[in-house]
């Protein structure tokens, strides 16, 4: 199996998945803010499960976390293209990661006040079963 991303044309079709799946261990494993987000996300679900939450608000929290997770990836990405393409500093080059940045902390900020407006309720008026 040649797992060569330069290969125009990979033999079979699920070989780009695992080029997918690369990039997803590439950016685990270098990007702290990423392996936060995922901890964030395996902490909201289980929040999920503890405090019952309903079908449609499920659909808002697996819209929210898996958006400020691609956004993160994305903003590795422009990262590593910029220091690709201009590995001087560069005034430019720092506004555009900047941006990058900020598309990330924009949905961030978005995804923390949806897990209030869900969970705080829920967490005022929780009672334990026993
Ligand atoms: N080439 C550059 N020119 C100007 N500013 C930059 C440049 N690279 C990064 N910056 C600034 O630093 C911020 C963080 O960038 P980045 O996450 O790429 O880290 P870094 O400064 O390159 O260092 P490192 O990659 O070692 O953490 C950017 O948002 C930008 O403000």
């Amino acid at each position: 199996m040649n797992l060569d991303s330069k290969d125009p044309k990979p033999k079979k079709k699920f070989i780009g998945f695992i080029f997918a799946w690369r990039g997803i261990v590439e950016v685990y494993k270098t990007e702290r803010n990423f392996r936060f987000h995922v901890a964030a996300a395996i902490g909201v679900v289980a929040a999920g499960f503890l405090f019952d939450v309903t079908r449609l608000e499920w659909a808002v929290l697996l819209t929210i976390i898996p958006l400020v997770m691609a956004l993160e990836m994305i903003n590795s990405s422009i990262e590593r293209v910029m220091d690709y393409l201009s590995p001087e500093r560069d005034p430019l080059v720092g506004m555009i990661k900047d941006i990058s940045a900020g598309a990330v902390l924009v949905a961030s900020i978005f995804a923390v006040l949806i897990a209030i407006l869900i969970f705080l309720p829920k967490m005022i008026s929780f009672s334990w079963p026993w």
